[in-house]
Order: structure tokens, then C-alpha cells, then sequence
């Protein structure tokens, strides 16, 4: 399988070569060059399949030209080490838990196939890798356990000052040499926009090998297909509907690709916080991003998603309105859903995944049939939120340990000279 550009389809380039690279350097992202397609009946029998048996089916047509069947089954049995629970919330209604990893987010699926991917990939070379990744709370901390110890690569984090949570913000500051943190005055599409200036900027990539850990590489976004399968597991060849609480839209666009393999998710709902770019453009046709605004579902804050570049490579706009309906929601709203699902049903939402839930019983007044919220988050997370809806203590032994630790970081303004300083020395 070979990728192009979505600014450039004659440029190809394979999947070791598209992951090495992170981002092509004409700012556009890249693009499997064709969805391969599952077996009709391959969802005859899902309810037998392993999520690792089914991670493999998937992921192998786009990656078997550069990662042998052995070195795959590698990766895929170290990356899905943990469950993803389908927890019931009340009547057909469901919450899928991708936060059962190592740093409580969904993003490990990713980030840990991708530290694989780059850990095999430079094994043989003699030449170092600069991982940038840009974070409004969640990607980095999963990036800083993927990759802490991983020879041969350095990773810098950055994030918006102040904007991330106090277990996130230890999450990203406290790892060992490899791992530097880049604390941002500026919002997360300001980090964002630095990483994608690194990536144009030709003096610096002869300087240095850079690759990106967001959702933007190939290798942190196609893994996130997999565990769109794990309700089918439960419920067979059932039409479901979908909800993903959205914010870089990496997710979403991910779980698009698996329906276009063949998934048979009935329909996505997108749910947005006040960064409501792509719900209006769901709405109105008319895709303006706007400047960030500060939530509490903090991970989701951003103006200009990425991966809306993705969905409109794949699909054309009447599809996407019709394969996706978006809402978004306040701060109040959300706060709201948290404690009446926490008092009524005995389920606590991290406030991410109560945008998502808030999307789904929006979607689910004119649907019938089961509904699934992705829980993309534990609650710990975001203790400061948590708190006005229960005074439970749900902070798991090892982020209580995590939190005790000493913050290691460099602050810096949204300053791209300054930043490329810091990179090169
Ligand atoms: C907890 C949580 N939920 C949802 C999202 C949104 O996912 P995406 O950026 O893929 O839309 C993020 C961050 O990306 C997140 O950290
Ligand atoms: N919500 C993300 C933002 C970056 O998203 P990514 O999936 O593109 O890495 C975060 O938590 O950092």
C-alpha cells in the first residue's frame, strides 16, 4: 500500500516512508491510496474473533509491504494489551471504554503501534529521530508512555500553558530524558501550527529527522480503526449507531475508514464542546475555523481540526453530512449529563465522553436501536470536573504516584524561531 499527499496525489510514498516522515512536506496529510475491503461475510462470525485476530485483518493490507506477518502480530499483541468494556448505561445505550491503558486515554492504541512502528524502522538506521507532537491533553501523555525509553528517538511535547489538567500535565512532564515538554503561552492550535511549520521548514528537516506522534501520522490514526470492531464482537452483524466525542477529528475519520472497509456502523454522530467547527459545517455546508475556546472537556479544544482535511479527501460533502450528523454542547450541559447519568444510571462520564453521550441521545430522539458512546477518558483525568459531580475517590495507585512527581518543563511563547532554537541548539 503506498500513501499520497491530499494536496498532491501523484506524490507516493510507502508506509515506512509516510510514517518516518510524519507529515508530506507540501503541509497536506497522508492518505492510503485505496480502503481495502474486508470479506462479505466477515461479519458472519465476528463473535468468534479475538480484537487482535481483527486488528490484524485490518491493519495488515496497509502495512504488509514494510512489516512482515510476525512483526505485526508483534506489535498489534503489545499495542491491544488492555479491554475495551462495553458498560451498559440504560436501555440500548452503551459506552465503548477505550481508557483501560497505560495513560487512560484512548490515544494509546496509537501511540503505542506507532513507538513500535519507528522502534523497528530505526533499528537498522545509525541516524536519531525527533518526535513532535502537539497536545491539548491527552496525545501527549499517551505519546510520553509509548515512547519513554524507545532508543534512537527524542520526543517534544507541546502544550498550551495552563489549558491541561493536573494529572495530564503530569502525564507529559515527568518522563525520563528522551521525553521534553514545551509548555506554550498560546492555545493548542498555536502548538499545533508550530509542529506544521517544523515540518515545511527544509533548513530544519536537514538538520534533523522529525516525525510527528499525531493523529496527522498514519501510523497513530489507522490503528484507532480497530477498536470500532469491539461492539460488533458483542452484538454481531448489528446495525449500531456510532458516537464520537470529536476534536482534532482523528477518531472520527478513522472510524469513517473502517465503515468504508466494510464496518457496518449504521450511523456516526459526532459530538463537539463549544469548538463547534465541524457540527456547523455539518449543518450549514460552510467550514470556518474559528480560534480556540477554553472547555472543560479540554482535550477536544480546537479551532481547526486536522484531520477535517481527511474527511473531505475521502468523501465528498454530501456524503459527509449524511454519513455523520454533529451537535455540540456548553460547559453547563455537559456538567449537567455528568451527574443525572451519575445519579440515575450509576455511570460516571469523563466529561469528553458526556459530550459524546449528550450527542448520541440527541441523535438517538429520531433513531431506534443500540447506541454506542466511545468513553475516550477515565474520569481521573479531570478530578477538578469530576468533582462537582461526586466525591468519590476513583484516582487509580498509579496516578496517585504520578501526581507526587516533580513537573519538568520549558515554557515558551508562540514563537516559531524560539521553538526551532530549542529543537536544533
Ligand atoms: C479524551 C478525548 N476525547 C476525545 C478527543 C477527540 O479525539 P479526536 O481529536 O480524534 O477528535 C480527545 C483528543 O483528541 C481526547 O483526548
Ligand atoms: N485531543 C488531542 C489533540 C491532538 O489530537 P491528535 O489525535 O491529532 O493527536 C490531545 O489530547 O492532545
Amino acid at each position: 500500500m503506498n500513501y499520497y499527499s491530499t494536496k498532491n496525489k501523484d506524490l507516493r510514498k510507502s508506509f515506512r516512508e509516510a510514517v518516518i516522515e510524519g507529515l508530506p512536506s507540501d503541509n497536506g496529510l497522508f492518505m492510503p491510496e485505496r480502503i481495502p475491503q474486508l470479506p462479505q461475510d466477515y461479519f458472519k462470525n465476528i463473535q468468534d474473533k479475538s480484537i487482535r485476530e481483527i486488528a490484524f485483518d485490518v491493519l495488515k493490507p496497509f502495512v504488509e509491504e514494510d512489516l512482515k506477518d510476525d512483526q505485526l502480530k508483534n506489535i498489534i499483541q503489545k499495542t491491544f494489551s488492555f479491554d475495551f468494556p462495553l458498560q451498559k448505561i440504560k436501555h440500548n445505550n452503551y459506552a465503548l471504554e477505550l481508557f483501560h491503558g497505560p495513560s487512560y486515554a484512548f490515544k494509546d492504541v496509537g501511540a503505542t503501534f506507532l513507538a513500535l512502528c519507528l522502534e523497528e524502522f530505526y533499528k537498522d538506521e545509525q541516524e536519531k529521530c525527533t518526535i513532535l507532537v502537539a497536545t491539548s491533553g491527552d496525545t501527549g501523555g499517551a505519546v510520553a508512555a509509548a515512547f519513554s525509553k524507545v532508543e534512537n528517538i527524542e520526543v517534544v511535547i507541546l502544550y498550551p500553558s495552563g489549558k491541561v489538567s493536573e494529572l495530564q500535565e503530569k502525564q507529559l512532564t515527568t518522563f525520563d530524558e528522551n521525553v521534553k515538554a514545551l509548555e506554550i503561552e498560546g492555545d493548542f492550535d498555536d502548538c499545533q501550527q508550530l509542529v506544521k511549520q517544523a515540518f515545511l521548514d527544509s533548513d530544519l528537516r536537514k538538520k534533523l529527522n522529525i516525525s510527528s506522534a499525531n493523529s496527522i501520522n498514519v501510523a497513530r490514526f489507522l490503528p484507532q480503526m480497530v477498536y470500532y470492531f469491539a461492539p460488533f464482537i458483542k452484538f454481531g452483524n448489528a446495525p449500531l449507531t456510532i458516537a464520537v466525542p470529536s476534536g482534532n477529528y482523528g477518531n472520527l475519520t478513522a472510524g469513517l475508514i473502517a465503515q468504508k472497509m466494510g464496518l457496518p456502523v449504521k450511523q456516526f454522530v459526532a459530538g463537539a464542546n463549544r469548538n463547534d467547527v465541524v457540527p456547523r459545517f455539518l449543518n450549514s455546508g460552510n467550514y470556518e475555523p474559528k480560534a480556540t475556546i477554553q472547555t472543560i472537556s479540554n482535550a477536544m479544544d480546537v479551532g481547526n481540526p486536522s484531520n477535517f482535511q481527511r474527511m473531505i479527501d475521502l468523501f465528498s460533502e454530501e456524503e459527509i453530512r449524511e454519513k455523520v450528523k454533529g451537535y455540540a454542547f456548553s460547559d453547563e450541559t455537559t456538567l449537567e449529563i455528568m451527574k443525572k447519568v451519575f445519579t440515575k444510571n450509576n455511570y460516571l462520564l469523563d466529561p469528553h465522553g458526556a459530550v459524546g453521550y449528550l450527542a448520541l441521545m440527541e441523535f438517538m430522539k429520531s433513531s431506534e436501536g443500540k447506541g454506542i458512546v466511545l468513553e475516550t477518558a477515565h474520569p481521573c483525568k479531570f478530578m477538578d470536573v469530576v468533582q462537582k459531580v461526586t466525591d468519590k475517590d476513583i484516582l487509580p495507585d498509579s496516578a496517585q504516584s504520578l501526581i507526587q512527581k516533580e513537573k519538568k518543563s520549558v515554557k515558551m511563547k508562540v514563537d516559531y524561531e524560539g521553538f526551532k532554537e530549542f529543537l536544533v541548539g
